[in-house]
């Protein structure tokens, strides 16, 4: 190495990622610094407690609880331990004194990530957050760097391993959400709140920062439409499966007239979709250029290991900067582009409501979805008793597009017709 420099490193956070990183920057420490061009030294490691065991560990003298002097000894800072403050304000710590900030931390950076950003802008740091979205998968490179010269018209797909882990096990295994959940949980892929998870919010997040770099522009959380999978059953796995789909949690970042629509929400993907065969924590995603057609990302989605291969890789691009000289480069949101309402997204439906099997119900439901302009392109439906001997029927529905409004006005006036016991559920649908 020609270089006599030494890069001080400071990790804060030493969970399931933040440990995982600990042990490449000990374990890998000359080949990242031959990577590098100059000697890299993890100096510190703060965490709220030095003495709790931790999956990986290092000399017990790098722990401390002083982050703040950490930061300040430090020529990069690594932050892993989630969640807004003190995050936040560490990291403009860093970043306002010119230190570089590597991070996975979604749900920071689709709040406050302008401004981060403009703090990193103005002192020449660089911040790099690739583990933020889809785990191991590079995902936000390329679209910063690699498709800087063509123009994204769509991004979307299978953004959180964690319900991804748990649709799957309910799929493929008949498991129960809540012991699929556990499992995820057990195995590092779920947030230290999984209802950050289950109800969206993390791929919402990750949809945000995503639409930032593919459309130029500033949206945070607040721009998202957001639907989890608490509220998808057994039965809606199995009515999905009978009819040839597979329920995925998919985030939808597109162009719509003047500006974007972003959204993540519960669909029913067809069997042979590429989609359907993404299992247990992986992710893919799918983006659309003018220019290069459609190309497609998969991987691990999350996990400790596979995030933190993304968090050393943005290290080394910033590392290698900081050997050669010259500023970090900002981002470019001149687009500055508005989310649009969800009332204009054209999508298909599968409706499941349950009905009295009485003469002319079938008939009427269908006559209230061909008023509000909804077409229907299948419809099966299914008999059975109730606990009191009464006949049941179990319609499922499938439409072909329609807007989110038509379809949301339909579904109101079938739950107020007497006939209608139950609309068990309304599932987007992948695809024409
Ligand atoms: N687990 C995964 O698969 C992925 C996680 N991420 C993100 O990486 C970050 C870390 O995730 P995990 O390692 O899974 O979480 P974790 O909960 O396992 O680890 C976070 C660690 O930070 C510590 N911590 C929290 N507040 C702290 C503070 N104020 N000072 C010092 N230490 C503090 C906690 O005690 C914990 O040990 C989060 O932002 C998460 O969203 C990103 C991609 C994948
Ligand atoms: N909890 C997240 C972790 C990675 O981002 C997920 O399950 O995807
Ligand atoms: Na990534």
């Amino acid at each position: 190495m020609a270089n006599s420099q030494v890069i001080k490193v400071a990790l804060l956070g030493a969970g399931n990622v933040g440990s995982q990183v600990a042990r490449i920057l000990t374990e890998e420490a000359p080949m990242l610094s031959e990577r590098v061009g100059t000697e890299v030294e993890l100096i510190g490691i703060a965490v709220r407690d030095t003495s709790a065991k931790r999956h990986y560990e290092v000399d017990s003298s790098l722990y401390t609880t002083d982050a703040d002097a950490l930061i300040d000894a430090a020529d990069v800072v690594i932050e892993l331990t989630g969640g807004i403050e003190p995050a936040r304000t560490r990291i403009l710590r860093a970043l306002t004194a010119g230190k570089s900030v590597v991070s996975g931390n979604k749900a920071l950076l689709a709040k406050h990530g302008s401004e981060l950003q403009a703090a990193a802008t103005k002192s020449g740091a660089q911040l790099s957050y690739e583990a933020a979205v889809a785990g191991a998968i590079p995902i936000l490179r390329p679209l910063r760097d690699s498709l800087a010269g063509d123009t994204v018209t769509r991004v979307l797909g299978i953004m959180n391993g964690t319900t991804n882990y748990i649709l799957d096990q309910m799929d493929t295994t008949g498991a129960q959400f809540e012991d699929a959940l556990a499992e995820a949980q057990r195995l590092g892929y779920a947030e230290a709140d999984p209802t950050a998870d289950v109800e969206g919010y993390d791929a919402a997040s990750k949809a945000a920062i995503v639409a930032n770099l593919a459309f130029h522009s500033e949206f945070t959380i607040d721009d998202v439409h957001c639907e989890g999978i608490t509220s998808i059953t057994a039965d809606d796995v199995a009515a999905a499966a009978t009819d040839g789909y597979v329920i995925k949690l998919l985030a939808i970042c597109e162009r719509d007239g003047e500006g974007v629509n972003i959204r993540v929400n519960p669909t029913l993907v067809a069997r042979e979709h590429p989609l359907a065969s993404v299992h247990d924590a992986y992710n893919a995603v799918f983006v659309q250029a003018e220019n290069a057609g459609e190309l497609m990302f998969y991987g691990p989605g999350a996990g400790g290991a596979p995030t933190a291969s993304a968090v050393l890789g943005d290290f080394v691009a910033i590392a290698r900067r900081l050997v050669l000289g010259g500023s970090g480069v900002p981002e470019y949101t001149y687009a500055q582009l508005a989310a649009t309402p969800m009332n204009r997204v054209v999508s298909r439906y599968s409706v499941g409501i349950e009905v009295d099997d009485k003469l002319g119900v079938l008939a009427n439901i269908t006559r209230i979805f061909a008023e509000h302009g909804v077409s229907i392109q299948t419809i099966r439906q299914t008999k059975s008793k109730n606990a009191s001997g009464e006949g049941v029927s179990s319609i499922r529905i499938v439409t072909h597009r329609a807007s989110d409004e038509n379809l949301r006005k339909t579904m109101a006036v079938i739950d107020s017709l007497d006939t209608v016991r139950e609309i068990t559920s309304v599932i987007r649908v992948e695809g024409e």
